[in-house]
C-alpha cells in the first residue's frame, strides 16, 4: 500500500486483515471503469420532527455532482446546507426522493454497507473534531485502527499523510499545541487515511483566519487535482466558493435557488438569495463619487459616468484603448473591480467619458463584434476636472 500524492489508485482503501470481513457490495468495489465520488440527489426532501412542529429543511433538491469536482453548497444561516450534507453520508435520511453514490441507491444499503460507504467518504468540521487526548499522529491513526489495519501499515500510512498535509513535524503533538491551521491539516488527514474518493466539507475553513483559509484552500484543491477526490463543501462565503469550487448550488429555504457553473452564478445571479451573498464582494459606488453625481449635464464642461459590466463567457476583456476609441472621449477610470473566475473575467468599471456623444445607442455597445462590455449603465454626469480649474 503506497500514499503518493501523484496516482489516483494509490489512494484506496487500504488492505485488510484477512479476519476482517470486507464488504462485497457493488459500492465497496465500483466497477471497473465506472464512476468514482459521482453524487445524485433525486428529489431529496428532508422534514424534522421537533417539539415546535415539523421542519422542512429540504425540498425537492435535485443535482447531480461529477467525479472528481468541486462543489460548493452556500446558503444562509439554516437554509439546509448541513442537512443536504449529511444525507451524502447518510448521517441523514431523507424523507423523500433518494441519494445516490456511484448510481447506488444509498436507501438500499444495511448496516454493514454503510459502514463501507462511510470509509469511501471523508469528512472535516468547522470545528476540526479532534480528540484532545490523542497525539496527531494517534488521531489519524483511528479510522485505520477501527478498520483493523495492520500496525505497520498503519505507520507509515500516517507518516505519508503527514506529509500529504505539511506536518511531517507534529506527529507527537497534541491538538491544543496546534494552530486552527494545523488542526483542519489534520482533520484532512483522518479523513483522508481510509482512502476516500469523497471528502465532504462542513464549514471547513469558517474559524479559520482569511491567510490560514487560502492555505487550506489550497490544500483541498491540491488533494482534488492530484487523488482526484471529490469534494464537496458548504460554506456561507461566497469567496470560498469563488476560490475553490467548480459548480455551487445556492439554497434558500431548503430549496434549490441556483445551481450552476461558478464563473455564470457570480457573473449573473438569477436569485436575490444569490445576490445578497454576493453583496460583501461587491464593491459600491465610492461615497464622494455617488456625491458628485448629477442626474442632468451640468453647465460648463463635464463628464459622463457610464458603468460597463463584464459576466465572462466569451472572452470579451475590459480592454480600455479599445474603449476609448469606441466611446471616442478621453476616458477616466473612476473604478474598478475585475476579477478572474475560473477563467473568465467579470466585475465592472465605472469611468468618465469627456466629449462623448449625447447619446449613444449603448445596447449596440453589448452586442455582436462591436461589444465593449456585457452591460452598460449611464449613471449620470460629473464636472469635468480636467478643464474644470
Ligand atoms: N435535528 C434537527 N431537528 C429539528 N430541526 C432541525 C434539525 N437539524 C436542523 N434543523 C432545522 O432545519 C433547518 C436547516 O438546518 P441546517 O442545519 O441544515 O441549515 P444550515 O444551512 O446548515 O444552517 P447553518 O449555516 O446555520 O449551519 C433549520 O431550520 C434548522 O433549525
Amino acid at each position: 500500500m503506497e500514499l503518493s500524492i501523484t496516482a489516483r489508485q494509490s489512494l484506496t482503501a487500504p488492505s485488510r486483515p484477512e479476519h476482517v470481513r470486507e464488504p462485497t457490495v457493488a459500492l465497496a468495489t465500483p466497477a471497473r471503469g465506472g464512476p468514482h465520488g459521482k453524487v445524485a440527489l433525486r428529489g431529496v426532501g428532508k422534514t424534522y420532527v421537533s417539539a415546535a412542529g415539523p421542519v422542512q429543511a429540504l425540498q425537492d433538491i435535485d443535482l447531480e455532482i461529477a467525479p472528481g469536482s468541486i462543489f460548493g453548497i452556500i446558503g444562509r444561516s439554516g437554509a439546509g446546507k448541513s442537512s443536504l450534507l449529511r444525507t451524502i453520508n447518510r448521517l441523514e435520511r431523507p424523507t423523500s426522493g433518494r441519494v445516490e453514490v456511484d448510481d447506488v441507491d444509498l436507501a438500499t444499503l444495511d448496516e454493514t454497507q454503510l459502514v463501507a460507504l462511510r470509509r469511501r467518504i471523508g469528512m472535516i468540521f468547522q470545528h476540526f473534531n479532534l480528540l484532545a487526548a490523542k497525539t496527531v499522529f494517534d488521531n489519524i491513526a483511528l479510522p485505520l485502527r477501527v478498520a483493523g489495519v495492520p500496525r505497520a501499515q498503519i505507520t507509515q500510512r500516517v507518516h505519508e499523510l503527514l506529509a500529504l498535509v505539511g506536518l511531517q513535524d507534529k506527529a507527537d503533538s497534541y491538538p491544543r499545541r496546534l494552530s486552527g491551521g494545523q488542526k483542519q491539516r489534520v482533520g484532512i488527514a483522518r479523513a483522508l487515511a481510509s482512502g476516500p474518493e469523497i471528502l465532504l466539507c462542513d464549514e471547513a475553513t469558517s474559524a479559520l483566519d482569511p491567510e490560514t483559509t487560502q492555505s487550506i484552500l489550497q490544500l483541498l484543491r491540491d488533494i482534488n487535482r492530484k487523488l482526484g477526490i471529490t469534494i464537496i463543501l458548504i460554506t456561507h462565503e461566497m469567496s470560498v466558493i469563488r476560490e475553490i469550487a467548480d459548480r455551487v448550488l445556492v439554497l434558500e429555504q431548503g430549496r434549490v435557488a441556483e445551481l450552476g457553473e461558478v464563473w455564470q452564478v457570480f457573473g449573473k445571479p438569477q436569485h436575490a438569495a444569490t445576490r445578497a451573498l454576493l453583496a460583501p464582494l461587491q464593491h459600491g459606488l465610492p461615497q464622494e463619487l455617488q456625491q458628485a453625481l448629477q442626474p442632468q449635464a451640468p453647465a460648463g464642461r463635464h463628464e459622463r459616468v457610464l458603468q460597463l459590466e463584464f459576466h465572462g463567457g466569451d472572452g470579451l476583456q475590459p480592454d480600455l484603448q479599445r474603449i476609448a476609441a469606441v466611446l471616442g472621449g478621453r476616458v477616466r477610470v473612476l473604478q474598478a473591480g475585475v476579477d478572474h473566475i475560473q477563467g473568465h473575467t467579470h466585475g465592472q468599471l465605472v469611468l468618465a467619458v469627456a466629449d462623448a456623444p449625447a447619446s449613444h445607442d449603448w445596447l449596440a455597445l453589448t452586442q455582436g463584434a462591436q461589444a465593449i462590455a456585457h452591460h452598460i449603465k449611464e449613471l449620470g454626469y460629473v464636472a469635468d476636472p480636467v478643464h474644470s480649474h
